[in-house]
């Protein structure tokens, strides 16, 4: 299938609020040092760098009823929500350089709401070693970043499930999570509970990645859009080191590669975060150049030879 021509806008979310270990805030630039833009135009793409877009500084607080940095965490995802829908409304796709996580919210709601517009369907890729589905109730950390998914779903504060009108913005239907191996217990069962399709490193082990993206992009088709949220930290911590929450038991290259490859094959990509490239943890931005790398992937670059 052909790769889709849309243009690119890419933006900077230069913020750690939504996580517990500071430095994702330096994600963006570590990025492109790393070459994303460079990348991205010698595959023929037409892409524009934005810059980063501005926010409060992280305050480096306790958590507060459940939730750190709150305030902060809905001014940069409001943040996030404007440039990204701008971007949509202009037919671009908006390439969201994190940031933590928790930035998710604002790409995905601007996503969400531009799917109501025009019609379409919506399916998000959710590419992470966690869930992202606590609440306050039940968080052991009171990091934002480890909420996005629920709050999508209306598990959240008001100020984040309706930052974009009226939520819940998206169903657990349209949700599949790759690479997934830490869920809080009290988060595993509100993953049960609402039914989220989650292809765990333990099924990706027993079938493989072809099989777990022939189902994961199942059903996609002209007519829907397809948003990728990449957490970093589903690659394994022996080859992408620099990250907040690093899991053991990660995808290996060959894994994440064809796992890009076959989003590729499916026709791209509308929409992408790229988020938990921590800098301060990493060693010689060799996280930052994986990532760029595994971007390049999903852009279309194939290690196919054969026809
Ligand atoms: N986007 C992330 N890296 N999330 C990590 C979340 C970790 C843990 N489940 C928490 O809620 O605190
Ligand atoms: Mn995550
Ligand atoms: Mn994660």
């Amino acid at each position: 299938m052909s790769l889709k021509p849309k243009p690119v806008t890419v933006f900077g979310v230069p913020t750690d609020v939504g996580a517990g270990t500071r430095g994702a805030s330096m994600g963006p630039e570590a990025l492109r040092v790393a070459g994303l833009v460079e990348a991205l135009a010698s595959r023929g793409v037409e892409v524009a760098d934005r810059g980063d877009v501005a926010g409060p500084r992280n305050p480096w607080m306790p958590p507060v009823e459940g939730y750190r940095h709150l305030d902060e965490v809905v001014a940069w995802n409001r943040a996030v929500m404007e440039m990204s829908a701008a971007e949509l409304a202009a037919g671009r796709m908006p390439v969201m350089l994190g940031g933590d996580h928790c930035l998710a919210m604002g790409s995905i709601t601007a996503v969400a709401r531009h799917c109501r517009a025009q019609g379409k369907r919506l399916r998000v890729l959710w590419l992470d070693a966690h869930a992202d589905f606590n609440t306050s109730a039940i968080t052991p950390s009171g990091n934002v970043h480890g909420m996005p998914v629920a709050c999508l779903c209306g598990l959240g504060p008001d100020a984040l499930v309706n930052l974009g009108g009226q939520g819940p913005m998206i169903s657990p239907a349209d949700v599949r999570q790759i690479g997934i191996r830490s869920v809080d217990p009290e988060e595993k069962r509100l993953v049960r509970e609402h039914g989220l399709d989650i292809y765990d490193m333990r099924y990706i082990d027993e079938v493989g990645m072809k099989q777990v993206m022939e189902e994961a992009l199942a059903g996609i088709d002209a007519d829907t859009h397809l948003h990728v949220s990449f957490d970093v930290d589903v690659l394994d911590p022996s080859i992408a080191p620099g990250t907040g929450t690093r899991v053991p038991g990660g995808l290996d290259y060959r894994e994440a590669q064809l796992m890009m490859e076959m989003i590729a094959d499916a026709g791209g990509a509308d929409s992408l975060d790229v988020v938990e490239v921590n800098p301060a943890l990493d060693k010689r931005n060799r996280t930052a150049r994986l990532a760029v790398d595994l971007v390049e992937s999903l852009f279309g670059k194939s290690t196919l030879m054969r026809d």
